[in-house]
């Protein structure tokens, strides 16, 4: 049976995910962009994946399909929303491929039951609309269940890792661990290497240990010892590689400070923990 699915959103994530799913005959894939390109050109590990997918610009011309898929920042939620209205029909799934800890919450107009929170690990960048250089082949982590094994489907003919967890809340706290240490390239405008200063591997781990004890006050099962994890992480990547954070700065647009260090501290207030790091990240990278 064909599928059909429409991606919100054509930077490094949404281009990456469509060249992959355009390349399955059985999917009838519709990009839904803000900017428009000819060509949809992806450099991946496996090889270059081409192709001229249908492409819409507003979303009165859209009609509704099985999975939408935003991949736009989070910070375009709204936006992402105004072509929900189109997309949506009784039996869509929507698929949220967005970093942070808050991907229902950004689409409260959708019944919970149909969304599938998805932690994307796939390092991308974009070179020019529609141009995306896909670094790693990645994951995509989705919870277990009905919703979590059709998704992971969709990839079935790709070299995209797919899992389903029973505790996708940890696995999205674990991933905003990693994305919140990651502030300091942004800040410093340098690199992962950065993290081979001393100072800043030191800040990363306080970054990460307030990630730790809010995440585990909202359920998540974190220790402390992630930290290390991060840090070492950071030092065995690639030094040149420019997190989503760093990439939205140097391109001059708005960040996800709030959804990747902001939401540390915004959380940790209910319950009471400080997160003084998390929230000057997010403070000066919204005032920068
Ligand atoms: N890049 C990466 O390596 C990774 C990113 N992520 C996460 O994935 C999510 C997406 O990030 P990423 O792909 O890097 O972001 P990009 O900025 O590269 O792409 C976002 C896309 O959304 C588009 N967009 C914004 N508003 C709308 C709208 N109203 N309608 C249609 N399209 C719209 C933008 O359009 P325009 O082209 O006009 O700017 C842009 O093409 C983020 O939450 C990020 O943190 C997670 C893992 C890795
Ligand atoms: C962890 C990383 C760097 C790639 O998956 C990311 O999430 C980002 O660039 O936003």
């Amino acid at each position: 049976m064909t599928n059909t699915v429409a991606i919100i959103g054509t930077g490094a994530v949404g281009a990456t995910i469509g060249a992959w799913l355009t390349a399955d005959q059985a999917l009838q894939v519709t990009l839904c962009a803000r900017t428009p390109f000819e060509r949809l050109r992806v450099e991946t590990p496996a090889g270059v994946l081409e192709s001229t997918p249908r492409l819409l610009l507003e979303p009165e011309a859209a009609a509704p399909v099985d999975w939408v898929i935003v991949a736009t920042k989070t910070y375009d939620a709204g936006g992402a929303s105004r072509w929900l209205d189109r997309l949506l029909g009784p039996c869509t799934r929507l698929a949220v491929l967005q970093n942070g800890v808050e991907h229902l919450a950004r689409f409260p107009e959708v019944e919970p039951a149909s969304v599938v929170p998805v932690i994307v690990d796939i390092p991308a960048e974009r070179t020019a609309p529609g141009q995306v250089v896909q670094r790693r082949t990645g994951s995509l982590t989705m919870p277990a269940g009905a919703n979590g094994e059709a998704f992971a489907r969709l990839f079935a003919h790709t070299p995209i890792e797919t899992s389903l967890t029973d505790d996708w809340l940890t696995a999205a706290w674990r991933k905003l661990a990693v994305n919140c240490a990651g502030a300091v390239s942004a800040l410093t405008l340098k690199p992962a290497g950065i993290v081979a200063d001393q100072e800043v591997a030191a800040l990363m781990r306080a970054m990460v240990l307030e990630c730790v004890a809010v995440g585990r006050a909202q359920g998540a099962r974190l220790d402390d010892g992630l930290a290390d994890e991060v840090v070492e992480g950071y030092r065995q990547g690639p030094p040149d590689s420019i997190n989503s954070i760093l990439a939205d700065r140097l391109a001059g647009r708005a960040t996800e400070a709030d959804a990747r260090n902001g939401v540390i501290a915004r959380l940790g207030r209910r319950h009471a923990i400080p997160a003084p790091l998390n929230h000057m990240a997010d403070v000066l990278l919204r005032a920068s």
